[in-house]
C-alpha cells in the first residue's frame, strides 16, 4: 500500500492465506500480466482453466461424432438437467421449476407477459426507478402491449427496495411485481422472502431478477414461495459471454403458463411439423427456438464448481470480500471525496459495492489501462464486483490503492 490507513490493520496477505476457498482461484484461467486485479466478476465472470479442454471435448464426442443424433440422446434435455442442477446448486428450487434458454432480456419479457396474462382485470407493474436498463424497458414494452402502466419506486440511490417501500405501493391495482434481489448499482440485498409475502397477500404475481445474486449468496426460491424467476449465467456462474440464461416457474404456475413467444421447441411434440401449435407441459414450453446447447457447456462445469465450495462459505467470502473494500475505502478514500454508495451492513448487501467521485469514469480508463478492471456505472460510479471463488482480498487491495493514487496525483 503507498500510504497507512486505519483499513491496514486487515492485512489482504493474512486475509488471503486464512481464506478457506483460497484453493479455487487456481480453478480460473490465470490471464498473466494483463489482468493485475479483476474486480468485475458481475459484469462478465472469468473462464476456469478447464473450459477450453471441456469444450474441445464436446466439439470431439457430442458434436463431432454423434451429430444430429446427439439431439435425441441428450441434447433435448440439457435445458431442464442443467436447470435442474443450477435450481439445486445455487436456487432453492426442486427440479422441474428451472430452465436455460434465451437471455435474461428475452426470459424477462416472457414471464412478465405471462404473469400480467394471470391477473387480467389489474392495471399496474410495480418495479423501481433504480433498476437495470432491461428490465425498465421491457417493462415499459409490456406495459404498452397489454395496456398496464409502470407504478415506480424510488428508493435512495446508496439502497434498494425495502418492504416498506414495496408495501406502501401494493394495492388491488398491481398485477406483477418484478424486482432485482440485489441491485445492479448500489448492491443492496432485497428481502425476496418478506416481499414476495406481502405481493401475495396483496393478490399481485412477483418476479425476480437474480442476475447479481444467483452464485453469490444462498437464494431459497420454493421456501419463499417465488412465483417466476430469470437470471443470466455470466457474472457468479461463469458461463462465459451472452451464455444463455435462466428461467424459474414455480410448478403451480407451470399448467396455466402461457409463453407470448411460441416457437416449435416449446410445442408439445416439436417433430410432429403437422399438428397446429399446442404447449408442451412443465418448462419445455417456455422454450421458443433451438437452446443453445453449446453455449451451456462452460456453466455445467462451473456449478460443479460452486456445488464443491457449498453456497455459504462463498457467501461467507462475499461478505468478508465487501467488508473488506469498503474498509479500504473509509481509510484511503473517503477524505480524497468518494463516497460509498452501498450499504454497509453486510445483511442488506450482495457482492459487489459502488463508490462515487466525480472524477471516477476518466480514472476507469486510466484503471483499465494498467490491467485493474473494474467497472464504471454512471453518473459518477466505480463500481467493485467481487466474485467469491476467484476474487482475492490481494485484489481488493491492489484495485482500491490504485484508485487512491489516481486521485491523489490528479488532486
Ligand atoms: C439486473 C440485470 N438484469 C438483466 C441484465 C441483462 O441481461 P441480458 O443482457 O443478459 O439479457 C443485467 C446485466 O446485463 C442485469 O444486471
Ligand atoms: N451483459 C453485459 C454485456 O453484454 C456487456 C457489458 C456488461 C454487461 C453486464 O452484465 C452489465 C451488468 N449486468 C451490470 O449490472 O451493469
Amino acid at each position: 500500500m503507498s500510504e497507512q490507513s486505519p483499513a491496514a490493520a486487515l492485512d489482504a496477505a493474512t486475509l488471503d492465506a486464512a481464506d478457506p476457498l483460497r484453493h479455487f482461484r487456481s480453478r480460473f484461467f490465470d490471464p498473466g500480466a494483463q489482468v493485475v486485479a479483476y474486480l468485475d466478476g458481475n459484469s462478465l465472470g472469468r473462464p476456469l482453466r478447464d473450459t477450453a479442454a471441456y469444450l474441445s471435448e464436446f466439439v470431439a464426442g457430442a458434436w463431432g461424432e454423434r451429430l444430429i443424433r446427439a439431439w435425441d440422446e441428450q441434447w433435448m434435455e440439457v435445458p431442464f438437467v442443467v436447470g435442474d442442477r443450477l435450481g439445486q446448486v445455487c436456487l432453492g428450487a426442486a427440479p422441474g421449476q428451472t430452465v436455460i434458454a434465451d437471455s435474461t432480456s428475452v426470459l424477462i419479457y416472457k414471464l412478465l407477459r405471462a404473469a400480467v396474462a394471470e391477473r387480467p382485470d389489474r392495471v399496474e407493474i410495480l418495479m423501481a426507478r433504480s433498476d437495470f436498463p432491461t428490465d425498465r424497458y421491457l417493462a415499459e414494452g409490456v406495459a404498452a402491449e397489454t395496456g398496464r402502466t409502470i407504478r415506480w419506486l424510488e428508493p435512495p440511490l446508496d439502497s434498494g427496495v425495502s418492504v416498506d417501500l414495496v408495501q406502501e405501493a401494493l394495492s388491488d391495482r398491481t398485477a406483477v411485481v418484478l424486482l432485482s434481489h440485489i441491485a445492479y448499482r448500489s448492491g443492496y440485498l432485497a428481502d425476496a422472502a418478506a416481499i414476495t409475502r406481502a405481493a401475495h397477500e396483496a393478490g399481485a404475481v412477483v418476479i425476480w431478477d437474480l442476475c447479481h445474486s444467483a452464485g453469490a449468496l444462498p437464494i431459497e426460491l420454493d421456501a419463499w414461495g417465488v412465483d417466476y424467476a430469470v437470471g443470466c449465467t455470466y457474472k457468479y456462474l461463469n458461463g462465459g459471454p451472452g451464455s444463455p440464461a435462466f428461467a424459474y416457474v414455480a410448478a403451480a404456475h407451470q399448467a396455466t403458463l402461457r409463453n407470448p413467444l411460441t416457437g416449435w421447441m416449446g410445442a408439445a411434440d416439436p417433430f410432429d411439423m403437422i399438428a397446429p401449435f399446442a404447449p408442451a407441459t412443465g418448462m419445455r414450453r417456455l422454450l421458443t427456438g433451438t437452446p443453445p446447447v453449446l453455449a451451456m457447456q462452460p456453466l455445467i462445469a462451473m456449478l460443479d464448481l460452486v456445488a464443491e465450495a457449498g453456497m455459504p462459505a462463498i457467501r461467507a467470502k462475499s461478505i468478508a470480500l465487501t467488508e473488506f473494500a469498503i474498509e479500504l475505502t473509509d481509510g484511503l478514500l473517503a477524505r480524497l471525496g468518494v463516497t460509498l454508495s452501498s450499504p454497509r451492513d453486510a445483511a442488506v448487501r450482495g457482492s459487489h459495492i459502488t463508490i462515487d467521485h466525480p472524477d471516477f469514469r476518466e480514472i476507469t480508463l486510466a484503471l483499465w489501462d494498467h490491467g485493474i478492471i473494474p467497472d464504471f456505472r454512471p453518473p459518477t460510479g466505480i463500481r467493485l464486483g467481487l466474485s467469491p471463488l476467484s476474487t482475492s482480498f490481494a485484489e481488493v487491495e491492489v484495485g482500491i490503492t490504485a484508485i487512491h493514487d489516481e486521485l491523489s496525483r490528479r488532486a
